[in-house]
């Protein structure tokens, strides 16, 4: 590489991969082949409205981060989304102005699935891979932005949502889910604050704790995902599915019918550090569901936090229910 020259380049998803396996094998003491300067920036972008200058695309001369702008009044405005390992921006292009989100990601923290699966899995409801320039030690990712915010947001902001709301963003977030489940991807973290929305959409972000499960059942090596989101048969550890998701979905759906994550009104976070054994023992939380909730939306909700996985709907299944297809004539 002539001196001066940075390390980005154009690439496609293969060269992404490739080079996502090369730094994070680099950091796990695996001898890579390449000659990856990890102070240098390197990495591979797949669009073109990004513009390289020299194979750099550096924070501050090729792209600009700027904070999230105050989306909603009252939600502190130092509030930037972050994920499992990483902070997300505001970022845009310097001659392009093309805007999108920068998650930065130390590379100690880095998950391949993080990149990976979001790159392998394209899809309109999860966030589009634009790529990724690792510099002094730091993985830049550069993703399709949810400038609307993320569902948490709007329901810390605006309280509960109105039904026709929550219908909009549960069948976005299942025919996202359709398609990486049919892939045997599992996301192991759905809850509202990594669900997005964008003008005309709505789509599923962090893939950090995703898996792609070579079976039909996954046995974990921890705990994934976020507490009060998570299934009964996650939290006992003895292998589970892409049903986990929808468990995970149908406790979204009561968070945004309710303005509150499950079970935390019944029992309060300063009183319970965990909400494991609850979710073990209890049966789920079927009663925190609104009495305003529609008959239909309420069948869609028993289905998708049915106890037993096997007889929990799929998304596939869920699709196809009446509810989550209102008419224009429906209030
Ligand atoms: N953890 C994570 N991994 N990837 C993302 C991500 C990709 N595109 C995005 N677009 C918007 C937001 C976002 C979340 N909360 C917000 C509040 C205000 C404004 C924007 C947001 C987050 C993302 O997030």
């Amino acid at each position: 590489r002539p001196s001066g020259q940075g390390g980005v380049q154009y690439g496609n998803v293969t060269d992404l991969l490739a080079f996502i396996s090369c730094i994070s094998g680099a950091t796990h003491g695996v001898p890579t082949q390449s000659d990856i300067h990890l102070n240098k920036d390197t990495g591979v972008l797949l669009k073109k409205d990004m513009i390289l200058q020299n194979g750099h695309y550096r924070i501050d001369s090729e792209v600009l981060l700027f904070p999230w702008k105050r989306l909603y009044r009252s939600v502190d405005s130092a509030h930037i989304p972050k994920g499992a390992f990483g902070r997300v921006h505001l970022a845009q292009d310097c001659v392009t102005h093309k805007r999108m989100a920068c998650k930065l990601i130390p590379l100690e923290h880095l998950r391949r699935s993080d990149v990976e699966i979001q790159a392998r899995f394209g899809h309109e409801n999860v966030a589009e891979l634009f790529g990724a320039v690792l510099r002094e030690g730091t993985l830049h990712v550069f993703m399709e932005a949810g400038e609307g915010g993320s569902v948490l947001e709007k329901l810390d902001s605006c309280g509960p949502m109105r039904e026709a709301e929550v219908v909009w963003v549960t069948r976005q977030v299942l025919l996202a889910l359709e398609y990486l489940h049919s892939h045997g991807v599992i996301h192991h973290d759905i809850k509202p604050s990594n669900i997005v929305l964008m003008s005309a959409k709505a789509v599923l972000v962090d893939f950090g704790l995703s898996v792609q499960m070579s079976g039909d059942v996954y046995i974990p090596r921890d705990l994934r995902g976020t507490e009060m989101y998570m299934s009964p048969e996650l939290v006992l550890c003895g292998g589970h599915s892409t049903k986990t998701d929808i468990y995970s979905l149908g406790s979204t759906m009561i968070h945004m019918l309710t303005g509150s994550a499950p079970w935390v009104r019944r029992f309060p976070r300063t009183a319970y550090p965990s909400y494991l054994y609850i979710i073990h023992k209890l049966a789920p939380p079927l009663e925190e569901i609104p009495e305003t909730c529609s008959a239909p939306l309420r069948s869609v909700l028993h289905s998708a936090l049915h106890r037993n996985p096997a007889l929990r709907g799929s998304a596939s299944h869920l699709l196809q229910h009446h509810a989550l297809h209102p008419t224009t004539n429906q209030t």
